[in-house]
């Protein structure tokens, strides 16, 4: 009988000495929660994943989240942290009869060595039902603690029961300003990354490494690694790495923004400029330009999102719900298809009427509250106390009485609503906003001349 104590981990884990020919990625896999770049939405100080790690207060985990975010490396720093042994499986080429021997080995280490054991599942929404039926009776009786990793949305593609007896983390893409701080740790580090090597690395180079990894932190290292050992040494023999090199490394072409930092806030700026003055084919070449440069399309469409709102607004309120369709679209269907809703935004509102009055309109009472002019609200708006100081104030509560507008005709009575008189909104003339227009200074002259209610309907 085989010696169950002699059973290695599978895959390698934090922790392990270096091995020749091991991938940069995996000789960087983080072993401390510290070391993990992003997902500060989860592991911040305080946050719910982190309290229940830190706690050792987990049982079933599923982890969801574009590829190599650090979902594997995650499940291993648990069980780094918890001092557990961590087991890995795959859903899709994991049949039964592994599952069980993993399971068997757990419970082994349970019974002789009160051990726990993390029994890790990638590609956990390819699990099968007779697989998940093995597995199932072992997370209800802690036999061994589950956690599974999966690019699919887990309420949609894994199995309920899973689903149910798990608590669900998502995972984001990692941000360029958290990709930097880990390729300088490869660069540096003596005992796992190029720290031995004498390179000379162009801040452009490895800040368009970062940016074009699209969040992926393996391929971010992966890159890091190809320019290092594809890239000729010096006559001294030192590495440089430069823009070109990384862009050989990541096959993308570098951003084709300006030397200076602020050019991605200006070429995003020109865009949605090229909106406001209603030229479609500049806007789209700005939208093209930040594509093509790798800028993160949720950055362009929450501009749109916003210039619908700011610039066209109630001139056509279908803009905001274009722009907003478009932000689903490309979270449904990604890149590179995701340009098209993008582009498809972007030409509707800059084609569209303008109208910048619901942005112009709230600015305009927010500046109001903001130099402390407080109002009160009206008594005959209060509904609760409105007996209360009738009868306090000896007033007819009558008089009091606030008007409901649908008893009146057109669904409109003369009332105040402010204690005095403030106007923020000013309707434009564009688009449909005529109409609103219309209607409200036929309404406002009613108001302005109103003498007491007519009578009810
Ligand atoms: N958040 C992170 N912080 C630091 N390094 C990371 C992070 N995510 C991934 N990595 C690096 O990328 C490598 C691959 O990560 P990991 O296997 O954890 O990704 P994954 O999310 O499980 O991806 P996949 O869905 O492709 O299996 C790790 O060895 C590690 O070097």
């Amino acid at each position: 009988m085989p010696d169950l104590f002699d059973v290695q981990p599978s895959g390698p884990v934090p922790g392990e000495p270096r091995r020749d020919g091991e991938p940069l990625a995996s000789r960087m896999r983080p072993r401390t929660l510290q070391e993990i770049a992003g997902q500060h939405h989860i592991l911040g100080e305080g946050k719910l994943l982190r309290r229940a790690i830190e706690a050792d207060r987990f049982t079933s985990l599923i982890f969801y989240g574009p590829p190599g975010t650090g979902k594997t490396t995650l499940a291993s720093v648990i069980a780094r942290s918890t001092g557990s042994r961590f087991e890995a499986l795959n859903g899709v080429e994991s049949n039964v009869a592994e599952i069980r021997a993993k399971i068997d080995q757990a419970k082994t280490w349970r019974d002789l060595r009160n051990e726990t054991t993390v029994l890790f599942i990638d590609e956990i929404h390819r699990f099968n039902k007779a697989q998940q039926d093995v597995l199932l009776p072992h997370i209800e009786r802690g036999t061994v603690r589950f956690i599974g990793a999966t690019t699919h949305n887990p309420y949609f593609y894994v199995n309920s029961p899973l689903v149910s007896r798990s608590q669900i983390f998502q995972l984001e893409s990692v941000s360029t300003e958290d990709l930097l701080p880990v390729l300088h740790r490869a660069l540096t580090d003596q005992e796992r990354g190029f720290g031995g090597m004498s390179i000379i690395a162009d801040p452009e180079a490895i800040h368009h490494l970062a940016l074009m990894s699209d969040g992926d932190v393996r391929k971010a290292l992966t890159s890091l690694e190809l320019a290092v050992l594809t890239t000729p040494p010096e006559a001294d023999g030192s590495i440089h790495l430069t823009l070109a090199v990384a862009e050989e490394s990541i096959q993308r072409k570098a951003i084709v923004y300006d030397a200076d930092g602020d050019a991605h806030y200006d070429t995003a700026s020109a865009f949605i400029k090229s909106i406001r003055g209603s030229d479609p084919d500049a806007a789209l070449y700005w939208l093209a330009k930040m594509l093509h440069a790798g800028e993160d399309p949720r950055f362009i469409a929450r501009r749109l999102v916003i210039s619908a709102s700011e610039d066209i607004g109630l001139a056509d309120s279908n803009a905001l719900r274009v722009a907003m369709a478009a932000q689903q679209a490309y979270e449904f269907v990604g890149m590179p298809e995701g340009r098209i809703p993008l582009a498809h935004a972007t030409v509707y509102l800059a084609t569209a009427p303008k109208s910048n009055t619901a942005y112009a309109a709230i600015n305009a009472a927010l500046a109001d509250v903001e130099k402390g002019r407080t109002l009160a609200v009206p008594e005959h708006l209060r509904t609760k106390t409105r007996k209360k100081l009738a009868a306090a104030s000896g007033t007819d509560e009558e008089k009091m009485r606030y008007l409901y507008a649908h008893d009146y005709e057109g669904g409109y009575i003369p009332q105040a609503y402010l204690p005095e008189g403030r106007i923020y909104y000013h309707p434009g003339e564009n688009g449909l906003e005529k109409r609103i227009k219309e209607r409200l200074d036929y309404l406002r002259e009613l108001a302005s001349n109103s003498a007491p209610p007519p009578a009810s309907k």
